[in-house]
């Protein structure tokens, strides 16, 4: 399919020209006299590509670049201008104009320019796609009551410029939900920029945050720039805020007020242009009583609370997320998607999920290698998640040395007095319950354990 280009000019003989140059090249073109025929064929036609004469009577090419781009806004429109209309030209930049072609013009610019800006469009549409395959892979899995409320939130939150204090246990999702904040907010385009306060040494994270010139202090041999520069025009991912150290803090709060920083051991002050997100598993109001937070902080960075809460308390989402990880592990290794049969599932349902969605998600990676049928069953299901499993103790130190002993016989008894004790405690003590689980009699139990 050829690309189709729209011209519109009042000139027929500019029409003519550039009708004759751009078929002969490739292009499919469609003409229009003034702004609203042109409006009129975009929708008809959908062209790729239009380019506008900016002089023209009745709707000026502004007026119908303005309305091109409120209806079509990833349609390219290029502005043919008379020799030296450089207002014109800044306005329609701001309007939203790709490129110039100015008067008289020359061939191989136009190609050029509509070949440039043609370009461009795939690129765009490219990013876009990428994107939503970002936002698929990160969406927040789940149907419960409480994820969709999370849901609600988030699209709330995600459009306004509000600081956002994420709360929940480890391992909930609580980076997944900031990255789809960032996604859905206004800045998608621009970086998205984690800083974990808990993983960074306390006098080093001022200096990520803030970043700092060369000399600044031992040890800063280059000028470094720090995640609030490089988070410009985009989002920055505080997270574990409330490993923040007080004198970071006080930093911090500052930054916020007056929206402005510098790097340390520099004069500039920098404008910051981010949006906060900040996340923490501590509870913050127990920090603050404690002393360890500070209270104008907190009510800075908790403008928009977004709790996310833990897997137990949303269980009818585990069997979704099982499906979802299992479909996802498929995928990577190209391998045929595992299922887990109903009893499997049940146990899996049953769990308290102290670790959250990172711990079902890991035990599904684990349980997809190790386990060679396509339906995991109950009994692959290992300790603790399944009861019926025992948990074995641990007996390295035993295992060294049972094998240290050279007589047989002697590492059968030494073996047998391991695990009748192993088996009884497991019977909290219960001698009867334990002779009858391995099969010998009450008698037998008790002479052996009277011997050690
Ligand atoms: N609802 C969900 N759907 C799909 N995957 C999820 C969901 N929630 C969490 N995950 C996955 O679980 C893992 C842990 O999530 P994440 O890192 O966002 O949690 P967190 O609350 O930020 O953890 P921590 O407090 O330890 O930093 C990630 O691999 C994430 O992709």
């Amino acid at each position: 399919m050829y690309p189709a280009v729209l011209i519109v000019d009042d000139e027929a003989t500019i029409i003519d020209s550039l009708e004759g140059i751009l078929s002969d090249d490739g292009f499919e073109v469609i003409h229009a006299f003034n702004g609203y025929e042109a409006l009129k064929k975009i929708d008809s036609h959908s062209p790729d590509i239009v380019l506008l004469d900016i002089w023209m009577p009745g709707m000026d090419g502004i007026d119908t670049l303005k309305e091109i781009k409120q209806h079509h806004p990833s349609l390219p429109v290029v502005m043919i201008t008379g020799h030296g209309s450089i207002e014109s030209a800044v306005e329609a930049t701001k309007s939203g104009a790709f490129d110039f072609l100015e008067k008289p013009l020359s061939i191989d610019k136009v190609i050029l320019t509509i070949n440039n800006a043609l370009n461009f469009r795939k690129l765009e549409e490219e990013n876009r796609y990428l994107r939503k395959k970002a936002i698929k892979k990160n969406s927040i899995t789940g149907t419960s009551p409480a994820v969709r409320k999370l849901y609600g939130e988030i699209m709330t939150a995600a459009p306004t410029e509000s600081s956002i204090l994420i709360t929940g246990e480890n391992g909930t999702g609580k980076e997944m939900v900031a990255r789809t904040i960032h996604q859905f907010s206004r800045r998608p385009e621009g970086p998205f920029i984690i800083i974990n306060c808990a993983a960074i040494p306390e006098d080093h994270l001022e200096s990520e945050l803030f970043g700092h010139e060369k000399g600044a202090f031992e040890g800063a041999t280059a000028k470094n720039r720090g995640k609030f520069e490089l988070a410009a025009g985009g989002t920055l991912f505080l997270d574990e805020i409330g490993d923040m150290s007080i004198s970071t803090q006080a930093k911090m709060l500052r930054a916020l007020e007056s929206k402005t920083f510098q790097r340390i051991g520099a004069s500039r002050t920098l404008h910051m242009n981010v949006r906060v997100i900040t996340s923490s598993n501590k509870d913050l109001d127990a920090e603050i009583k404690e002393g360890r937070f500070r209270e104008d902080l907190f009510f800075r960075l908790n403008v928009i609370p977004i709790h996310v809460p833990p897997l137990r308390e949303r269980r009818d989402d585990i069997p979704i997320l099982v499906d979802f990880f299992l479909s996802q592990l498929a995928e990577k290794s190209s391998a045929p998607k595992k299922t887990l049969s109903e009893e499997a599932l049940k146990l899996l349902t049953q769990w308290h999920w102290k670790g959250n969605v990172r711990e079902l998600k890991n035990l599904m990676e684990r349980l997809s290698i190790m386990v060679e049928n396509d339906v995991i069953g109950k009994n692959d299901i290992p300790a603790p998640y399944n009861p019926e499993i025992d948990n074995l103790p641990e007996i390295d130190d035993g295992h060294t040395r049972l094998f240290t002993m050279e007589k047989l016989d002697q590492a059968k008894a030494a073996f047998e007095m391991e695990f009748i004790h192993f088996r009884v405690d497991r019977m909290n003590g219960d001698l009867q319950a334990a002779a009858k689980q391995m099969g010998t009699s009450l008698n037998f139990i008790k002479k052996r354990i009277s011997k050690s």
